[in-house]
């Protein structure tokens, strides 16, 4: 049995079930795979990852977005043609609308592929990070934070792949060099207007999947069959959800769910941020065999032509970059950019 729940919307899950094995990692299995089928979203606390470290990373988001506009603008994500850096309040856009959110975005630290050997637009993706002068621990914080994530998620692949009633390797081939790995430190200002509330509007996200850390500000907001809920802040745990790639490689047996933030009301700014993992930008997400009873449930990804999902990873990765920097996509991309 899980923790008390009284009024969280989501379920918690505690991977020291899975460290422990046995039976108690039976069951963990077992509640991963309730959770990412009916809602798509859960809590994960007891993950090994202490408060310090989230605190301090939380303090370099916070210091980060202190910094004069100058400094923060030295490295900003236009100069990048690999989605780096930093983005402005309203430089991005989802769902068409600009988002009331300031951030700053980091990828897996790697050399840029030159030009002639460029075969596929999404292989511009890769490349170095920005880091700003003003801060010259950021890199080393944020790189280190990185790669625990990614240790954390590839675990969780592992027993989603077990979930979905596979080997556990299921999914291992394809982030076998080491997974695509997104993360972006995010400041919510305080809403200014009743008109004027989206932080991120209703999007789903690319990947395999997310952890979200933040603060205590409520904000993030997950669709349910019974409306918009509340992922109210839990102390020290991640917020995972399911991206398009699971939904792919399930077949839609576990759909990506759509999530929102919501501009703080009354409190100065919420802080989180977010880790993004994918398979790595080469491969492709292959469909998983189901057993027949979960086969039975699975009615196929979700075909929206607003929003085409590919199973060549970098293909789709590429898509939800192209759509939220349009300003990246016209300086670097022209090619998709006139598309
Ligand atoms: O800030 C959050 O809580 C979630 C952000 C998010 O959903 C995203 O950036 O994809
Ligand atoms: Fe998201």
């Amino acid at each position: 049995m899980g923790p008390a729940q009284t009024n969280l919307s989501l379920p918690v899950l505690k991977l020291s079930q899975w460290f422990a094995g046995g039976s108690a990692r039976d069951a963990f299995i077992e509640e991963l795979g309730k959770a990412a089928r009916e809602i798509g979203f859960f809590y994960l606390t007891d993950h090994g990852i202490s408060h310090e470290q989230q605190q301090q990373v939380m303090m370099l988001a916070k210091r980060f977005f202190q910094l004069p506009a100058a400094a923060k603008e030295s490295v900003q994500m236009l100069n990048s043609p690999h989605f780096r850096g930093y983005t402005k309040l309203q430089g991005e856009l989802t769902g068409g609308q600009p988002d009331f959110r300031e951030q700053f975005d980091i990828m897996r630290e790697q050399l840029a592929i030159e030009a002639p050997q460029l075969e596929a637009d999404w292989q511009q993706i890769i490349g170095p990070n920005q880091w700003p002068d003003a801060l010259p621990e950021m890199r080393s914080t944020l790189l280190d934070w990185q790669q625990q994530l990614t240790d954390l998620t590839v675990i969780l692949l592992e027993a989603f792949a077990l979930a979905l009633k596979q080997p556990a390797d299921a999914l291992q081939a394809t982030i076998k060099d080491g997974p695509y790995t997104h993360m972006k430190l995010i400041r919510y200002p305080r809403r200014t207007n009743t008109q004027q509330t989206q932080g991120v509007g209703a999007h789903k996200d690319p990947g395999y999947l997310t952890l979200v850390l933040q603060d205590d500000q409520s904000g993030l907001e997950v669709e349910t069959a019974d409306g918009w809920v509340s992922a109210q802040p839990l102390a020290g745990a991640f917020v995972v959800n399911i991206g398009e790639l699971l939904e792919l490689a399930s077949d839609g047996y576990l759909k990506a769910t759509y999530h929102r933030v919501v501009s703080p009301p009354v409190a100065e700014e919420r802080l989180s941020c977010a880790f993004f993992m994918a398979a790595q930008l080469d491969a492709e997400v292959p469909l998983l065999e189901l057993p027949p009873e979960l086969a039975e449930l699975a009615q196929g990804p979700a075909s929206d032509p607003a929003n085409p999902l590919f199973y060549q990873v970098g293909e789709n990765v590429l898509k939800g970059r192209l759509r939220s920097h349009r300003d990246v996509a016209q300086a670097h991309y022209q090619r998709h950019h006139a598309a």
